[in-house]
Protein backbone atom coordinates (compact mmCIF):
# COMPACT_ATOMS: atom_id res chain seq x y z
CA UNK A 1 0.00 0.00 0.00
CA UNK A 2 3.29 1.96 0.72
CA UNK A 3 1.61 5.54 1.97
CA UNK A 4 3.38 8.89 3.39
CA UNK A 5 5.35 8.57 6.35
CA UNK A 6 3.35 8.11 9.26
CA UNK A 7 1.89 10.80 11.35
CA UNK A 8 3.26 11.46 15.31
CA UNK A 9 1.10 9.26 17.01
CA UNK A 10 1.85 11.47 20.20
CA UNK A 11 3.18 11.06 23.41
CA UNK A 12 3.74 6.87 24.83
CA UNK A 13 1.46 6.13 27.45
CA UNK A 14 2.13 3.62 30.33
CA UNK A 15 0.17 0.12 30.96
CA UNK A 16 -2.17 0.47 27.92
CA UNK A 17 0.00 -1.96 25.36
CA UNK A 18 0.40 1.43 23.45
CA UNK A 19 3.95 -0.06 21.65
CA UNK A 20 0.60 -2.19 19.66
CA UNK A 21 -0.13 1.12 17.74
CA UNK A 22 3.40 2.80 17.44
CA UNK A 23 5.06 2.21 14.85
CA UNK A 24 7.06 4.28 12.21
CA UNK A 25 6.34 1.82 9.61
CA UNK A 26 3.36 3.27 7.05
CA UNK A 27 1.95 -0.32 6.49
CA UNK A 28 1.47 -1.04 10.38
CA UNK A 29 -1.97 -1.53 10.51
CA UNK A 30 -2.38 1.16 13.44
CA UNK A 31 -1.16 3.97 10.68
CA UNK A 32 -2.78 2.05 7.77
CA UNK A 33 -6.46 2.35 8.68
CA UNK A 34 -6.30 6.13 9.52
CA UNK A 35 -4.25 6.94 6.42
CA UNK A 36 -7.45 4.52 3.96
CA UNK A 37 -10.01 6.07 6.39
CA UNK A 38 -9.05 9.53 5.20
CA UNK A 39 -9.05 8.39 1.30
CA UNK A 40 -12.21 6.87 1.98
CA UNK A 41 -13.69 9.94 3.47
CA UNK A 42 -12.90 11.42 -0.08
CA UNK A 43 -14.94 8.95 -2.05
CA UNK A 44 -17.78 9.64 0.37
CA UNK A 45 -17.73 6.06 1.95
CA UNK A 46 -17.18 7.29 6.02
CA UNK A 47 -19.13 10.00 5.68
CA UNK A 48 -20.58 11.86 9.22
CA UNK A 49 -18.61 8.94 11.33
CA UNK A 50 -20.18 5.98 9.05
CA UNK A 51 -18.59 3.08 7.92
CA UNK A 52 -14.97 2.58 8.82
CA UNK A 53 -11.91 -0.55 8.43
CA UNK A 54 -10.61 -2.88 10.31
CA UNK A 55 -7.32 -4.81 9.81
CA UNK A 56 -6.24 -8.61 10.92
CA UNK A 57 -2.51 -9.12 11.15
CA UNK A 58 -1.76 -12.64 11.90
CA UNK A 59 -3.67 -12.88 15.82
CA UNK A 60 -3.91 -9.20 16.60
CA UNK A 61 -7.28 -7.68 15.06
CA UNK A 62 -6.96 -3.42 14.73
CA UNK A 63 -10.15 -1.60 14.96
CA UNK A 64 -11.35 2.25 15.00
CA UNK A 65 -12.93 4.13 17.65
CA UNK A 66 -17.05 4.73 17.33
CA UNK A 67 -18.37 7.88 15.95
CA UNK A 68 -15.64 9.41 15.81
CA UNK A 69 -14.70 11.12 12.14
CA UNK A 70 -13.35 8.64 10.68
CA UNK A 71 -10.91 10.71 8.27
CA UNK A 72 -9.37 12.37 11.31
CA UNK A 73 -8.25 9.33 13.09
CA UNK A 74 -4.88 9.06 14.55
CA UNK A 75 -2.84 5.63 15.20
CA UNK A 76 -3.38 6.22 19.22
CA UNK A 77 -7.04 6.41 18.68
CA UNK A 78 -6.51 2.40 17.65
CA UNK A 79 -8.32 -0.31 19.60
CA UNK A 80 -6.24 -3.78 19.56
CA UNK A 81 -7.46 -7.23 20.35
CA UNK A 82 -6.54 -10.61 20.06
CA UNK A 83 -8.13 -13.87 18.58
CA UNK A 84 -6.59 -16.10 20.32
CA UNK A 85 -7.52 -14.61 23.85
CA UNK A 86 -11.24 -13.87 22.29
CA UNK A 87 -11.54 -17.65 21.53
CA UNK A 88 -10.86 -18.29 25.04
CA UNK A 89 -12.96 -16.24 26.81
CA UNK A 90 -15.82 -17.66 28.53
CA UNK A 91 -17.93 -14.77 27.37
CA UNK A 92 -17.82 -15.13 23.70
CA UNK A 93 -20.13 -12.05 23.67
CA UNK A 94 -17.50 -9.91 25.27
CA UNK A 95 -14.20 -8.68 23.70
CA UNK A 96 -10.61 -8.65 25.11
CA UNK A 97 -8.94 -5.80 24.20
CA UNK A 98 -4.78 -5.50 24.52
CA UNK A 99 -5.36 -2.23 23.64
CA UNK A 100 -8.03 0.62 24.75
CA UNK A 101 -8.28 4.16 23.94
CA UNK A 102 -10.24 5.41 27.50
CA UNK A 103 -11.64 8.49 26.18
CA UNK A 104 -13.65 6.15 23.19
CA UNK A 105 -15.69 3.52 22.81
CA UNK A 106 -15.23 0.48 19.76
CA UNK A 107 -16.83 0.79 16.31
CA UNK A 108 -20.19 -0.94 16.22
CA UNK A 109 -19.14 -2.53 13.25
CA UNK A 110 -16.73 -4.53 15.58
CA UNK A 111 -18.62 -8.19 15.31
CA UNK A 112 -19.16 -8.02 11.75
CA UNK A 113 -15.44 -6.87 10.76
CA UNK A 114 -14.81 -10.00 13.45
CA UNK A 115 -17.11 -11.95 11.38
CA UNK A 116 -15.02 -11.56 8.03
CA UNK A 117 -11.97 -12.20 9.99
CA UNK A 118 -12.99 -15.69 11.82
CA UNK A 119 -15.61 -16.79 9.26
CA UNK A 120 -13.23 -16.12 6.54
CA UNK A 121 -9.66 -15.71 7.64
CA UNK A 122 -10.05 -12.04 6.24
CA UNK A 123 -6.98 -9.76 6.63
CA UNK A 124 -9.01 -6.80 6.05
CA UNK A 125 -12.77 -5.41 6.37
CA UNK A 126 -14.37 -2.23 4.88
CA UNK A 127 -17.94 -0.86 5.68
CA UNK A 128 -18.66 2.14 3.45
CA UNK A 129 -21.94 4.33 3.64
CA UNK A 130 -21.39 4.60 -0.17
CA UNK A 131 -24.01 6.44 -1.76
CA UNK A 132 -24.24 3.72 -4.51
CA UNK A 133 -24.25 1.18 -2.34
CA UNK A 134 -27.64 2.65 -0.96
CA UNK A 135 -29.14 3.61 -4.17
CA UNK A 136 -28.81 -0.12 -5.38
CA UNK A 137 -30.40 -1.65 -2.59
CA UNK A 138 -33.40 0.86 -2.65
CA UNK A 139 -33.76 0.18 -6.50
CA UNK A 140 -33.67 -3.78 -5.86
CA UNK A 141 -36.46 -2.93 -3.39
CA UNK A 142 -38.03 -1.98 -6.15
CA UNK A 143 -37.98 -5.03 -8.27
CA UNK A 144 -40.69 -7.07 -5.54
CA UNK A 145 -40.16 -9.77 -2.55
CA UNK A 146 -37.88 -12.19 -3.69
CA UNK A 147 -35.89 -10.41 -6.22
CA UNK A 148 -34.76 -7.83 -3.83
CA UNK A 149 -32.30 -10.02 -1.77
CA UNK A 150 -29.26 -10.39 -4.06
CA UNK A 151 -27.28 -7.68 -6.59
CA UNK A 152 -26.75 -9.71 -9.85
CA UNK A 153 -24.63 -8.22 -12.31
CA UNK A 154 -22.66 -9.62 -15.79
CA UNK A 155 -21.07 -8.64 -18.93
CA UNK A 156 -18.75 -5.84 -17.21
CA UNK A 157 -14.85 -6.10 -17.14
CA UNK A 158 -15.10 -4.49 -13.85
CA UNK A 159 -15.78 -8.36 -12.62
CA UNK A 160 -12.70 -9.69 -12.53
CA UNK A 161 -11.71 -7.56 -9.85
CA UNK A 162 -13.05 -10.03 -8.12
CA UNK A 163 -11.66 -13.82 -6.49
CA UNK A 164 -13.61 -16.37 -7.52
CA UNK A 165 -14.22 -17.14 -3.32
CA UNK A 166 -12.99 -18.26 -0.33
CA UNK A 167 -10.14 -20.84 -0.47
CA UNK A 168 -10.55 -20.80 -4.25
CA UNK A 169 -7.72 -19.02 -6.43
CA UNK A 170 -8.29 -16.80 -9.51
CA UNK A 171 -10.83 -14.46 -10.11
CA UNK A 172 -14.07 -14.11 -12.12
CA UNK A 173 -14.44 -13.99 -15.92
CA UNK A 174 -15.77 -11.78 -17.82
CA UNK A 175 -19.07 -14.05 -18.51
CA UNK A 176 -19.38 -14.94 -14.96
CA UNK A 177 -22.00 -13.18 -12.95
CA UNK A 178 -21.13 -11.78 -9.91
CA UNK A 179 -23.45 -12.06 -7.20
CA UNK A 180 -23.56 -9.87 -4.04
CA UNK A 181 -26.20 -10.79 -1.08
CA UNK A 182 -28.64 -8.51 1.00
CA UNK A 183 -29.76 -8.40 4.20
CA UNK A 184 -32.15 -5.73 6.11
CA UNK A 185 -31.15 -3.29 8.25
CA UNK A 186 -31.22 -3.34 12.20
CA UNK A 187 -31.72 -0.77 14.79
CA UNK A 188 -28.57 -0.50 15.55
CA UNK A 189 -25.41 -1.67 13.59
CA UNK A 190 -24.49 -4.61 15.92
CA UNK A 191 -27.82 -6.28 15.13
CA UNK A 192 -26.54 -6.67 11.83
CA UNK A 193 -24.43 -9.50 12.87
CA UNK A 194 -26.35 -12.55 12.85
CA UNK A 195 -27.70 -11.74 9.87
CA UNK A 196 -24.41 -10.82 7.57
CA UNK A 197 -23.25 -14.56 9.24
CA UNK A 198 -26.04 -15.98 7.97
CA UNK A 199 -25.48 -14.42 4.47
CA UNK A 200 -22.03 -15.77 4.49
CA UNK A 201 -23.26 -19.40 5.36
CA UNK A 202 -26.21 -18.93 2.16
CA UNK A 203 -23.17 -17.46 0.08
CA UNK A 204 -19.78 -19.62 0.93
CA UNK A 205 -18.47 -17.34 -1.95
CA UNK A 206 -18.95 -13.78 -1.29
CA UNK A 207 -16.86 -10.93 -0.68
CA UNK A 208 -19.44 -8.51 0.15
CA UNK A 209 -22.33 -8.15 1.73
CA UNK A 210 -24.90 -5.53 0.85
CA UNK A 211 -27.15 -3.96 3.66
CA UNK A 212 -30.34 -2.31 2.55
CA UNK A 213 -30.72 1.72 2.92
CA UNK A 214 -26.98 1.34 4.67
CA UNK A 215 -24.22 0.18 3.02
CA UNK A 216 -22.20 -2.52 2.53
CA UNK A 217 -19.34 -5.02 3.97
CA UNK A 218 -16.31 -5.84 1.56
CA UNK A 219 -13.63 -8.23 3.11
CA UNK A 220 -10.42 -9.62 1.59
CA UNK A 221 -7.58 -11.83 2.29
CA UNK A 222 -5.19 -8.60 2.61
CA UNK A 223 -5.63 -4.61 2.73
CA UNK A 224 -4.91 -5.04 -0.98
CA UNK A 225 -7.44 -7.35 -1.90
CA UNK A 226 -9.75 -5.89 0.58
CA UNK A 227 -9.55 -2.73 -1.20
CA UNK A 228 -9.19 -3.37 -4.61
CA UNK A 229 -13.23 -5.88 -4.29
CA UNK A 230 -14.40 -2.69 -2.79
CA UNK A 231 -13.08 -0.02 -5.29
CA UNK A 232 -14.78 -2.58 -7.96
CA UNK A 233 -17.71 -2.83 -5.97
CA UNK A 234 -18.43 1.21 -5.67
CA UNK A 235 -17.26 1.01 -9.26
CA UNK A 236 -20.55 -1.83 -10.43
CA UNK A 237 -22.78 -0.10 -8.11
CA UNK A 238 -22.15 2.89 -9.51
CA UNK A 239 -22.47 1.70 -13.27
CA UNK A 240 -25.67 -0.12 -11.97
CA UNK A 241 -27.48 3.08 -10.70
CA UNK A 242 -26.40 5.02 -14.31
CA UNK A 243 -27.54 1.59 -16.37
CA UNK A 244 -31.07 1.64 -14.41
CA UNK A 245 -31.54 5.59 -15.05
CA UNK A 246 -30.66 4.75 -18.89
CA UNK A 247 -33.01 1.95 -18.66
CA UNK A 248 -30.66 -1.18 -19.30
CA UNK A 249 -30.01 -4.28 -17.71
CA UNK A 250 -27.86 -5.58 -14.90
CA UNK A 251 -28.05 -9.25 -16.77
CA UNK A 252 -27.26 -10.01 -19.88
CA UNK A 253 -27.22 -13.42 -22.06
CA UNK A 254 -24.67 -11.80 -24.68
CA UNK A 255 -23.10 -14.82 -26.26
CA UNK A 256 -19.36 -14.90 -26.67
CA UNK A 257 -17.80 -13.45 -29.54
CA UNK A 258 -16.00 -16.16 -31.58
CA UNK A 259 -13.12 -15.37 -33.10
CA UNK A 260 -10.49 -16.88 -35.20
CA UNK A 261 -9.13 -18.72 -32.60
CA UNK A 262 -12.49 -19.87 -30.48
C1 LIG B 1 -23.85 7.89 11.30
S1 LIG B 1 -23.08 6.40 11.44
C2 LIG B 1 -24.11 5.25 12.31
C3 LIG B 1 -23.37 4.01 12.71
C4 LIG B 1 -22.86 3.24 11.53
O1 LIG B 1 -23.65 2.82 10.68
C5 LIG B 1 -21.45 3.02 11.31
O2 LIG B 1 -21.07 2.38 10.35
C6 LIG B 1 -20.39 3.61 12.19
O3 LIG B 1 -20.18 2.93 13.33
P1 LIG B 1 -18.98 3.34 14.31
O4 LIG B 1 -19.38 2.75 15.61
O5 LIG B 1 -17.71 2.77 13.73
O6 LIG B 1 -18.90 4.86 14.35
ZN1 LIG C 1 -22.67 1.58 9.10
Amino acid sequence: MTPPAPPDSGPAAVGNNDHLVQSNNPDHPANLIPYLCAKFWTLGWVTGTGGGASIREDDLVYIAPSGVQKELMKPSDIYVLSLAAQAKSLDKRSRVYLRSPPQYKPSQCTPLFMAAFTKRRAGCCIHTHSHWAVLVTLILETQGPGRDREFLINNIEQIKGFGRGFDKTGNLGYHDTLCIPVIENTAHEEDLTEFLEEAMDKYPDTYAVLVRRHGVYVWGENVHKAKTQCESLDYLFQLAVEMKRLDLPWITDIEPVKTMRS
